[in-house]
């Protein structure tokens, strides 16, 4: 069968492909229903990815935040018509100690491997997870990033001290939403707080115990442990200021991207005796444990519905671009594309 990919092949440009897939294989076929921008989409879709990146990985189609129903199972073991999540981390080894989205050998869709921009998604049998038909599309649009923070939640548990009286949470958007909410259902009898630049997102954080303005934190607010949520050169500031509101011994759960290095103050980490959890991306059981959370926590699927920002329905190239330019300049939320092309 012909597939039709579409590609960005410079920023803001996107073209169609042909591709001959075959159904003569092992993979899944899945139809993408509902596609969700993710920041790292918008660094290649803008150009702001640097020029070495941008020449070595495009054309490439973009996104992999997306659900799906499936078309096709060679061993006819998953219905057709059964609604799932794609998990866009593909590794071709397995290793004891590191994790799936660690090793080097992995390919990422939208990061040098063709993402869910596609009319079809052909993927290895252990790269779909079933999703239950009652939750909210547009919220399920961005599992992936639910998972991010799932991810790095599972990795500081087992990295950090077992102390977890007062969690403090850096970035008001999309990432820093679902990290506090996820932290808030987990750990009940803890105390979250949530540390943004903007009032107005700060607003949407109705869950949490304290919210503050990163201008307005009392001197002798202290935590025991810090995610950061924020990428780019905020992290920088984000960095110092948990350095500062941590207690000895505490943690630092990092999962902004930055495109430069930023500086961070070691003297400050050794004298505290601070851990750093670096933590990118997100493997199967990453989005196991999430479509579980999800069945779980029917609020919290609830919750995250104030996170759908903009709907654009695509069925042409045209309406990819205007999701993108929505994107840019929309406020609060994630974008979600409903993928009818
Ligand atoms: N590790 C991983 O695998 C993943 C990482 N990410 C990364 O996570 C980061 C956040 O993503 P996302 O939530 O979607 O982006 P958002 O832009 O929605 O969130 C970042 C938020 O942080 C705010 N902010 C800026 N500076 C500070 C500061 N010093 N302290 C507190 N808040 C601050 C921003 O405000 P304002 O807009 O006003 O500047 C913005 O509201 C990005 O870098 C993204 O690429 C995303 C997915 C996966
Ligand atoms: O968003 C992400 C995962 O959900 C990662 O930040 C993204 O994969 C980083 O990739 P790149 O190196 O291409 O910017
Ligand atoms: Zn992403």
């Amino acid at each position: 069968m012909i597939n039709q990919v579409y590609r960005l092949v410079s920023p803001r440009q996107f073209e169609v492909t042909y591709k001959d897939r075959s159904l003569q294989s092992d993979y899944i076929v899945v139809r993408p229903t509902h596609l969700s921008i993710c920041a790292a989409d918008q660094r290649y879709y803008t150009g702001t990815r640097g020029k070495e990146a941008m020449a070595k990985k495009l054309p490439m189609a973009l996104i992999h935040e997306g659900i799906g129903k499936v078309v096709y199972d060679p061993k006819g073991e998953v219905k057709v018509g059964t609604r799932v999540v794609m998990v866009p981390n593909t590794p071709t080894e397995t290793d004891e100690i590191i994790a799936e989205n660690y090793l080097r050998t992995s390919k990422f869709r939208s990061s040098g491997y063709d993402g869910f921009m596609q009319d079809y998604v052909f993927l290895n049998r252990d790269r779909i997870v079933e999703l239950p038909e009652e939750l909210n599309p547009s919220v399920l649009a961005f599992t992936e990033l639910i998972t991010i923070a799932m991810h790095s939640i599972v990795r500081f548990e087992d990295r950090a001290h077992r102390r977890r009286r007062v969690f403090g949470v850096w970035g008001d958007g999309n990432l820093g939403y679902i990290t506090t909410l996820i932290l808030k259902r987990r750990y009940k009898d803890s105390k979250v707080i949530i540390f943004g630049k903007n009032q107005y997102k700060l607003d949407h954080f109705s869950f949490v115990d304290e919210a503050y303005t990163i201008d307005e934190i009392p001197d002798d607010l202290l935590i025991d442990h810090a995610f950061e949520a924020v990428g780019g050169k905020g992290s920088q500031y984000a960095i110092d200021q948990m350095i500062d509101h941590l207690h000895p011994e505490g943690s630092i759960s990092l999962m902004g991207v930055s495109e430069y290095p930023v500086e961070v103050n070691t003297r400050m980490i050794l004298e505290k005796g601070i851990t750093l959890i670096g933590s990118s991306r997100s493997g199967r059981s990453d989005f196991v444990n999430t479509v579980e959370f999800m069945k779980e926590h029917p609020d919290f699927v609830e919750y995250m519905g104030l996170l759908v920002g903009e709907m654009q329905e695509v069925r042409t190239i045209q309406d990819i671009v205007e999701a993108f330019e929505k994107d840019l300049t929309s406020s609060w939320g994630k974008t979600v594309m409903e993928w009818k092309i």
